[in-house]
């Protein structure tokens, strides 16, 4: 640390132990300065040597990344259904009692909660998931945030009363050094050998979409997701860090992310935004509706022509329009939405695309959005808990955090959350992946099945699986 920044630091760690000592309550207390560039997937190895679990965010359209160690608070509330409203309450009395030294006010950093929440609460948890309750978030101990080519690191640590003031000034900075440590990183080419690839019950997957399809011809449900699961296992344990850049590299417009519980680390590569908040600006998009990319310019615009088009992606994906603009009219004023979507094209396949912006009514949160986002019927269905009834009862997977809200709140008022899919669940030299397809009266199971498939590719090959 330069000296006049350490000062800073030392003074302003000082003053908030002594407003510990006097009131004889814990507080966080947070510090964030700019530093040089420093190397993301490095910090996130050190901190995987030290045992920190980790956490990780790449922004899919802006020049933004998070990397986070350790876990100084964390908040955890009863899997329910009002759960979102009960984490944004501990959020903000959490932030009530911080003292945060951020000059800078630049999203993520400063006092940020990264985390997420399971897809239903109410299905039993499964071993699987044993590491994932129904939500979880976290405040990391250090942070490291490049944002728009500058570097910041913020230090969060919780004060207890009765600590020592040099114990704790010299573990923050004994960690805070060996974190920005400045060589650079080497993707290990950990070329993982996968042993097995054992798809999960792929014709039982295909029987409940036939199910699905005979429902939806004798009901008023009009669509329903299906999910399914793909097991691999490696000759070693897989690399985080060497995972994430890869999938960075290789998937534009996609939120890249990481959370780590125990020995499992849920990480992928997702298109889809659920919503992100800035000040009052609101923005949430609609993404349904696939087809595969061409092998040529003029192939792949004939697809995305074709999928334009198509009625049944059509209808998938305006279920999801409807729905979105609903839920955003009771949250925010001035909502606006396209009247067609647009194509967008990503690595391996192409997605109709709606954005819908708003601006948020003074009485809500990016909490209270996402109770009303999610499940959007990109992931559940129409009508919703018809849909997710179904799935609750027919679906053999466990999805846990699969298919659910991930992102990050801070307290600047910014906030960002994914729907987490294109996902595995690592389990050391074992993962599970997950694809899901949107299902109408008309969908053809082995066409949904071929789906899945340009869905899982990407975290395949980036794991190894030509
Ligand atoms: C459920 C998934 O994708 C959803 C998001 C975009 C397009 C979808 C579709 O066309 O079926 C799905 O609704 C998944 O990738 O696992
Ligand atoms: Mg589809």
């Amino acid at each position: 640390m330069m000296e006049v920044k350490e000062k800073q630091f030392t003074a302003d760690l000082e003053a908030a132990m002594q407003s510990v000592q006097t009131d004889q309550q814990e507080r966080l207390f947070s510090y964030t300065e700019k530093i040089n560039q420093a190397p993301l997937y490095r910090f996130l190895e050190k901190a995987g040597e030290l045992t920190f679990p980790r956490t990780f965010w790449s922004s899919a359209d802006e020049d933004f990344q998070m990397a986070g160690a350790g876990h100084a608070v964390e908040l955890s509330v009863e899997a329910s259904k009002n759960r979102y409203q009960q984490v944004e309450a501990d959020w903000n009395a959490l932030l009530k009692n911080a003292v945060i030294s951020n000059p800078y006010h630049m999203s993520g950093t400063g006092v940020v909660a990264m985390g997420g929440f399971s897809f239903d609460p109410l299905k039993p948890r499964t071993k699987l998931w044993e590491n994932f309750p129904s939500n979880h978030f976290s405040v990391p101990n250090y942070i490291l945030t490049h944002t728009n080519g500058n570097y910041y690191l913020t230090i969060n640590r919780l004060l207890l009363p009765r600590e020592e003031y040099e114990t704790v000034r010299e573990e923050l900075q004994t960690y805070r050094h060996t974190l920005l440590d400045s060589a650079v990183y080497q993707d290990n080419n950990h070329v993982l050998r996968v042993l097995s690839k054992r798809e999960i019950a792929p014709e039982q997957w295909k029987e409940t979409i036939k199910k699905a399809t005979n429902v939806m011809k004798n009901t008023a449900i009009d669509k329903i997701v299906l999910a399914r699961e793909v097991r691999l296992r490696f000759h070693q344990s897989a690399n985080v860090p060497d995972i994430l850049k890869r999938l960075v590299d290789t998937q534009s417009n996609s939120y890249v992310f990481a959370y780590e519980m125990g020995e499992d680390c849920f990480l992928g590569a997702t298109p889809e935004r659920l919503v992100k908040v800035k000040g009052e600006d609101v923005l949430s998009t609609c993404l349904a509706g696939t087809a595969p990319r061409g092998k040529t310019m003029e192939e792949d615009e004939t697809i995305a022509n074709h999928l334009f088009e198509d009625p049944k992606n059509r209808e998938e994906h305006d279920y999801v329009v409807q729905m979105i603009r609903s839920t955003m009219e009771a949250y925010c004023t001035d909502v606006t939405v396209p009247d067609e979507p647009a194509v967008h094209q990503y690595k391996t396949l192409q997605h109709l695309y709606t954005p819908v912006r708003a601006k948020l009514q003074k009485n809500h949160h990016i909490f209270s959005i996402i109770s009303g986002l999610h499940p959007t019927p990109a992931l559940g269905g129409t009508p919703r808990e018809d849909a997710l009834a179904f799935i609750r009862d027919n679906e053999l997977l466990d999805r846990g955090w699969y298919g659910a809200p991930i992102g990050w709140v801070d307290s600047n008022k910014h906030g960002e959350f994914a729907v987490a899919l294109r996902s595995a669940l690592i389990q050391q030299d074992e993962a599970s992946l997950f694809a899901g397809c949107g299902i109408v009266e008309d969908s053809i199971p082995e066409s949904e099945y071929e789906e899945t498939k340009i869905k899982l590719m990407p975290m395949l090959s980036v794991l190894g699986v030509d």
